[in-house]
């Protein structure tokens, strides 16, 4: 610090000790690594060295990271005018594959960050697996935190603090022309479930502010659609798989109520309707109906198969621990509507309109949120 200047980073303004800036929260994920970077506005306010930090640290977000060498920015979710720790600026939502994390630490070891931040905060697989790497490649600490803790705090702090409004529903989902997005108050909460579509499937229920138990998950979720997809068409990329899904028609993959009944399944006691999947991929044991099948077909078919899994689990959990909102997050749903609407229908048509399908902006950012708030907690133990 330079001499004669007040230690702007431990000090905020009511009187807190905030940890040492930069201030990040890192979640290393399956497959991807979500960063939320809070950046202050009051650089004026900054003592000479932790502006230079600060305005390294821009330079890098915006030159490696937009342009895309590391990952990417995701600007449409910047939260501006936040307050974190008695200082005011934005936070930055940013995400790049996990699978390049070697090229990550090259990076950061190029730039010589471990001369800008001593430790960082990190959840999420990752933290624990890419430990060593950072301690012994760019001489860094890594404090590790729960990816689930993070995420329930994360869903809690920018629901709380996004003035755009985080949470929304699906109103008609199951009719593509009349389908819009609606905004949800989720002032009062609790209880509810929260289904987090990453790699895999965890699925919390919450009841308080930090009083949650993780009740169950699967293994078939984001990644299990994007391998499938990638072996069954060819694609390479979640937003290539999610526009061939976009002009598929999961109908000619999937065997329906109808296709075995001929109509509705109509009894005395059960009623299914003819458009109701009986059989997903039930088509593809005759050769001819796969040579008609297209690329589109079977991503559209991939999506809607490990979608509607995840409804149903979510819904019988739910009817478990007797909750009527269940909040589905995770990168999977991000870029995909497809999905939202299936599972906002199906929630609604399976319960008889007893459940409700939520949705939050910052789909996969909460854990690395939830993330950076713990290490503002650090401040107070240093
Ligand atoms: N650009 C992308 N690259 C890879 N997967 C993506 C991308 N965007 C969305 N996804 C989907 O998000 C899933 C990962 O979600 P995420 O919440 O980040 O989980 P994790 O923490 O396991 O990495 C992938 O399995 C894939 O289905
Ligand atoms: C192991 C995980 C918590 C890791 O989280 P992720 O990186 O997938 O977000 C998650 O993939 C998961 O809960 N998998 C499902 C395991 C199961 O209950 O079958």
């Amino acid at each position: 610090m330079a001499k004669g200047k007040p230690d702007y980073d431990n000090l905020s303004p009511t009187g807190h000790r905030n940890p040492p800036m930069p201030w990040f929260g890192m979640d290393i994920g399956g497959t991807l690594t979500k960063l939320v970077y809070f950046e202050p506005c009051d650089l004026e306010t900054a003592n000479e060295e932790e502006a230079e930090a600060l305005t390294t640290i821009r330079k890098y977000l915006t030159r490696n990271i937009t342009y895309g060498q590391t990952g990417i920015r995701d600007a449409f979710l910047e939260m501006q005018k936040q307050t974190i720790g008695g200082r005011s600026g934005s936070l930055h939502f940013i995400r790049f594959p996990t699978s390049e994390m070697n090229s990550f630490i090259e990076l950061a070891k190029a730039k010589n960050f471990p001369h800008l931040a001593k430790s960082i905060c990190a959840t999420g697989g990752g933290a624990y697996k890419f430990e060593d790497d950072f301690k012994h490649q760019v001489n860094l600490e890594l404090h590790k935190f729960d990816e689930l803790d993070c995420l329930i705090e994360g869903i809690h702090f920018i629901d709380r603090n996004n003035d755009k409004c985080e949470c929304y529903y699906w109103k008609n989902p199951g009719d593509s022309k009349l389908a819009t997005k609606e905004k949800f108050d989720f002032r009062n909460p609790y209880p509810y479930l929260v289904v987090n579509i990453g790699s895999g499937v965890s699925i919390l229920s919450v009841r308080g502010p930090a009083e949650f138990q993780r009740v169950s998950g699967t293994s078939l979720g984001g990644g299990t659609f994007l391998g499938l997809c990638c072996l069954l068409t060819g694609c390479e990329t979640f937003e290539e798989a999610i526009t061939l899904a976009t002009d598929g028609d999961s109908t000619k993959v999937d065997k329906l109520v109808r296709d075995i009944y001929g109509g509705d399944y109509n009894s005395s006691k059960i009623k299914l309707p003819g458009d109701i999947v009986a059989s997903s991929f039930g088509q593809m044991n005759l050769k001819e109906r796969r040579e008609n099948a297209t690329p589109q077909d079977l991503a559209r078919a991939t999506l809607v198969t490990i979608t509607n899994n995840i409804g149903s689990i979510a819904r019988m959990v739910a009817v478990r621990e007797k909750v009527e909102r269940v909040v589905f997050v995770g990168n999977f749903l991000r870029v995909n509507t497809i999905s939202m609407k299936l599972l906002a229908y199906a929630m609604d048509f399976w319960s008889q309109g007893a459940m409700k399908a939520l949705f939050l902006e910052h789909e996969g950012y909460f854990g690395a949120m939830g993330c950076l708030m713990e290490y503002m907690k650090l401040g107070q133990k240093m």
